[in-house]
């Protein structure tokens, strides 16, 4: 084939002689060698020549009126896209003076009026041939080139998105994680505009959590139902382009990429990559075929940040567990003792009161045995409800074990917390629990305790709240009792 390519391939020679026999003759003998010739009669004809098409090699007269050859060969050599056409002076100038200022501006040989023509074509074909080889070594080395930039591209990119995994393992929480995308993006795609969009759980809307470049080319909405998954995992549907799309693509109405992060065939996140800039068309087109060229990065990449989203999720999803009741869903124990803890000590730093009420519900035994133990949970799950709602901002409610609640107060003095236990009495005695068709009576006691008054640390203002509780419960329930 190669052999085949080479047969077909024809050499395109320039003559140039004012004097037209000279001209008949050389045409005539490299046409009957199968070359194809541009005869011209002028130094200027020979430049426009040229300019038109870049022959393969320049058969040139040096004596002609107007630009002689030399002139022809310096403003070739002048200029960068033609200095490598190989030109062959011909000339009836015979002395070593012509033929060495023949070499000096750049010709690569020199043949003496009259010509043999055995010679010329030697000539021809050997400078030919060295011409060939000389473009092809240069296409190879641009070829070379071309790749040594694609492959210290690629590892600098790879290093980049390797970075980048380690900066998301250092995150704790998921907003950390944001700007470590970004930044990626920003080095990943330079010239790109575009946002990072996270997908809740159970959320059909995507919001808008970070973005880079040119505000409003890379905001734009995108809806997590626009992204539809089919059969193949990762893989993607886009309304607008109305074609199934695998990992990640380009929509063109949207005029920019959409890079979905999944798990499991959950999506976790949208990158969207706007392409859309103010300088030139060109810039769009180079960061398009940029991003493309970069599919297997912007994989690993969302392959990353699909685990970074999960584990951090995971996480999350751990802590809270680990401090919340899992049947009332306020926090638990070990979470009150933690924040009572923490709040007696800002008390303490600012001179503040932290007041605590102990919630016990009354005769919930009975209630348990009546009614049944499912009850008794739903009874928990309302007064729990109800806790939760009286709650201002800085309160911490708890479910301190079995059927017993606490409040945790902060800066709450005593005769205004005492006034809001006796209306959140009145609220759970009001409130009727709605099991089975049935509406179910209940109340509760409660023993109040705060910081300062009633002790310095945790035992000492649970035990007497504790206290207080029990002498609610003594004087008859449904009341409040404030330590002593
Ligand atoms: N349904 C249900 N019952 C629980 C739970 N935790 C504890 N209990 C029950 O709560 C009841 C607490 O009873 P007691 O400590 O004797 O007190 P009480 O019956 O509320 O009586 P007083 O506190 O004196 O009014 C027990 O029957 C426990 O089984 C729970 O998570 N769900």
């Amino acid at each position: 084939m190669k052999n085949e390519a080479a047969h077909t391939f024809i050499a395109d020679i320039l003559v140039v002689d004012d004097i037209r026999e000279n001209l008949r003759l050389l045409s005539k003998m490299l046409v009957a060698q199968g070359y194809h010739v541009r005869p011209v009669s002028s130094g200027a004809r020979a430049i426009s020549a040229i300019q038109d098409q870049y022959p393969d090699l320049i058969l040139l007269d040096i004596i002609m009126p107007g630009m002689d050859g030399y002139e022809v060969c310096r403003q070739l050599q002048a200029d960068e896209s033609t200095r490598d056409i190989p030109i062959i002076f011909i000339s009836a100038l015979n002395e070593t003076f012509d033929k060495v200022k023949a070499f000096a501006v750049g010709g690569r040989d020199y043949i003496s009026k009259p010509f043999n023509e055995k010679e010329v074509m030697a000539r021809v074909k050997t400078h030919l041939s060295l011409h060939f080889t000389q473009q092809s070594l240069k296409t190879e080395i641009a070829e070379r080139k071309r790749v040594e930039h694609t492959l210290r591209q690629y590892n600098q990119d790879l290093a980049l998105v390797n970075r980048m995994g380690q900066a998301l393992q250092a995150c704790q929480v998921e907003q950390d994680t944001y700007e470590v995308i970004t930044d990626t993006c920003i080095q990943l795609f330079p010239g790109s505009s575009g946002q990072l969009l996270i997908s809740r759980q159970s959320d059909t809307e995507l919001e808008s959590v970070a973005h880079w470049g040119d505000a409003s080319a890379a905001l734009q909405p995108i809806h997590a139902a626009d992204f539809v998954y089919p059969d193949t995992p990762h893989a993607v549907v886009y309304p607008d382009a109305g074609q199934t799309v695998s990992q990640f693509g380009y929509s063109q109405q949207a005029q920019r990429f959409y890079v979905p992060v999944t798990s499991q065939n959950k999506l976790l996140a949208v990158l969207s990559i706007a392409l859309e800039h103010e300088e030139t068309e060109n810039l769009a087109d180079d960061l398009q075929h940029s991003i493309k060229s970069k599919h297997l990065l912007i994989i690993e990449m969302t392959e990353h940040y699909a685990l970074a989203l999960v584990n951090l999720r995971l996480r999350e999803m751990l802590r809270i567990e680990s401090i919340h009741d899992p049947l009332t869903g306020l926090y638990n124990r070990r979470h009150m003792e933690a924040s009572l803890e923490r709040e007696i000590h800002r008390a303490q730093r600012h001179q503040k009161p932290v007041a605590i009420l102990m919630l016990d519900i009354d005769h919930f035994k009975i209630f348990n045995d009546t009614y049944g133990h499912k009850a008794g949970d739903a009874v928990l799950k309302e007064v729990g409800e109800l806790l939760n709602a009286s709650c201002r901002g800085e309160d911490i409610a708890c479910r301190y074990g079995g059927e017993e609640f606490l409040l945790i107060l902060p800066n709450a003095m005593l005769e205004n917390t005492l006034k809001r236990a006796e209306r959140l009495l009145q609220t759970v005695r009001q409130h009727h629990v709605s099991y089975q068709k049935k509406n179910l009576a209940i109340t509760a006691s409660m023993g109040m305790a705060a910081y300062p008054e009633h002790g310095s640390d945790i035992q000492e203002l649970v035990g007497a709240a504790d206290a207080a509780l029990y002498q609610a419960k003594e004087q008859g329930r449904d009341q409040v009792v404030l330590a002593v």
